[in-house]
Formats: C-alpha cells, sequence, structure tokens
C-alpha cells in the first residue's frame, strides 16, 4: 500500500483543503494521512472563521506519522503562517520524501490563508524542498514580485522559481481570462517544458481545484509515477472533476472527486512540448 500525506487546512465544506486531498488519495488508491494546520469555518460562499493550530502540534502530527507509516509523498496546501512553514521545512529536510508545494494565499471568495509576512518563509524554506511547485498565476505574482500577463512572462516567473529551487513548476492557468481553454505550463529544472490545455468548462463550481490538482499528482508521485506522467495525469483528473459538476451548494461549489474514477472514458488534454 503507498502512503501519502497532506499537511493543510481543514474545510468544513468538504471541497478544498483536507477533505479534497483525502477524497483524492482515495479514489486514486492511496492511503491518505494528514497533518491540519487550521480549521476553517467554510461553505461554497466563502470563510467564515478561521482557527490556527500551533507550529508545536502540526511537528506533533507530522512525527507521529512519519516516525511509524512509509510516507512515500507529501503535499501541502494552506499553511496558514511562517512559524508553522519553518516547523513544517525542518521536518521534510531531514526525510527523503517527493514533495509536492501548492502555495495556496488566498481562498477564491478572498480570505487570506497565509500571512503575507510567510512568503518569505515558502521562498526560503519550502520551495528549495520542493520536488513540483504549483503556483496559480496571482500566487507566482506575488512569489517572484513579477507582473504575468503573457505566455513570455510565465517563462520568466517559472525561471525565477526553479531559481529558488524547485524541481519542477506548473504555473495553472486557471485565472488566466482565455474564455475557451485552460492551460497549465509545466517547467522542469533540467530545461524541459511542456503545456498541457483541456477546454475550460464555464461554471462556477471551482472550489478547491488547486487543492485537487495538487493532491492528484501527490497520489501519482505516491504510486511511484514519473513527475511528468504525474503532472499530465492529474490534468485529466481535475478536468473530469470540474466538468461533470455536482451542483452543490449556493456559491462557488465543489469539484466532483468521483468523476475520474466512475468515467472510464478519457478526456481530452492536448499537450504541447516546448
Ligand atoms: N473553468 C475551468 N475549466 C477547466 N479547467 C480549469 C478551470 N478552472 C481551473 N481549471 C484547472 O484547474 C486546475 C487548478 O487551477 P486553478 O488556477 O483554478 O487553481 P487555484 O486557483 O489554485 O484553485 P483553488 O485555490 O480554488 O483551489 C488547473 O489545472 C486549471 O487549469
Ligand atoms: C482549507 C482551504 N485550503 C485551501 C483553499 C483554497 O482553495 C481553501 N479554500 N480552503
Amino acid at each position: 500500500m503507498n502512503v501519502v500525506m497532506t499537511i493543510a487546512g481543514s474545510d468544513s465544506g468538504g471541497g478544498a483543503g483536507i477533505q479534497a486531498d483525502l477524497k483524492t488519495f482515495q479514489e486514486l488508491g492511496v492511503f491518505g494521512t494528514s497533518v491540519i494546520t487550521a480549521l476553517t469555518a467554510q461553505n461554497t460562499m466563502g470563510v467564515h472563521d478561521i482557527l490556527t493550530t500551533t507550529p508545536q502540534f502540526v511537528r506533533s502530527q507530522a512525527e507521529a506519522v512519519l516516525n511509524d507509516l512509509p510516507v512515500r509523498a507529501v503535499k501541502t496546501g494552506m499553511l496558514a503562517s511562517g512559524e508553522i512553514i519553518q516547523e513544517i521545512a525542518e521536518i521534510l529536510r531531514k526525510r527523503d520524501l517527493q514533495l509536492v508545494v501548492d502555495p495556496v494565499m488566498v481562498a477564491k471568495g478572498g480570505a487570506q490563508l497565509l500571512g503575507m509576512e510567510a512568503v518569505r518563509d515558502l521562498r526560503d524554506h519550502l520551495i528549495p524542498l520542493s520536488t513540483v511547485i504549483t503556483p496559480n498565476i496571482p500566487e507566482a505574482e506575488v512569489l517572484t514580485g513579477m507582473s504575468i500577463r503573457h505566455d513570455s512572462q510565465v517563462e520568466k516567473a517559472a525561471e525565477h522559481l526553479l531559481e529558488l529551487g524547485a524541481g519542477c513548476v506548473v504555473i495553472k492557468g486557471g485565472h488566466m481570462d482565455n474564455p475557451d481553454f485552460a492551460t497549465d505550463a509545466v517547467y522542469f529544472a533540467n530545461g524541459r517544458s511542456f503545456k498541457m490545455t483541456t477546454k475550460r468548462v464555464r461554471t462556477r463550481h471551482t472550489h478547491g481545484t488547486g487543492c485537487t490538482f495538487s493532491a492528484a499528482i501527490t497520489a501519482f508521485l505516491g504510486q511511484g509515477r514519473t513527475v511528468g506522467e504525474s503532472i499530465l495525469e492529474a490534468k485529466h483528473f481535475i478536468q473530469q472533476a470540474i466538468e461533470q459538476e455536482l451542483g452543490l451548494g449556493s456559491g462557488n461549489g465543489p469539484t466532483n472527486h468521483f468523476a475520474y474514477k466512475l468515467n472510464q472514458e478519457k478526456c481530452e488534454v492536448e499537450i504541447v512540448e516546448a
């Protein structure tokens, strides 16, 4: 049994955070474990309250699991504070694990999920340990201090993030204003790069897309797949989860974590190697 871990915040509404991650792990046949950094009182309308865990309690959870179970791959999501990031980096630095960093900063409704003073800790302590980092466009802008409007700027931002020590950078295009396509750009430290494009689904039900996508990458890495394969297969997972919407809630509803496994037909993902 392949064991993976998520270090993230709880979303009471079940569409993002720890809940999205564990559902994705389960659907992909890996054994999910969790370290909870914060509790959010959240639904499809937004984040109503946040209670942050202490860095010491984050350490206790991580060590309890890592000292017992053979965790192969870890993802991070909402990390809440710089102190928590430093604690996690210190624990992960000593272990031989694949690490997917989803640098969560702001929820779709606008709530701040990471203190802005913690961005430096992400850059200095966690990104250098990462196998893959998966920023959306606004997160890539904050991490690099660059404005990203065009493809050439996406590439420059990715180069900057690779220089910080990430093994691979996926800049997600969910926030780009292309009305027809959702394109994610993938850059490896060895110079290889490719773009993955799917048709953009016209829906408001995109709560937790980033969490689900990075959890799927982690699950495939935990199965022993290569980084490139894991990213591509995760794009299939998230596309199906968005296409086959559940229509839940009166705001931005969750994606459909059941869809990939239920649907025997693969969706279309166009790949263009650079
Ligand atoms: N409407 C859409 N149709 C198809 N794919 C989409 C759509 N919106 C986002 N995606 C895809 O979902 C994945 C997550 O991207 P996105 O930019 O939404 O992440 P995010 O902003 O970090 O998500 P969140 O913070 O809500 O969890 C990417 O593969 C992106 O291309
Ligand atoms: C707990 C949590 N993590 C991440 C996100 C980003 O989607 C969210 N809304 N809530």
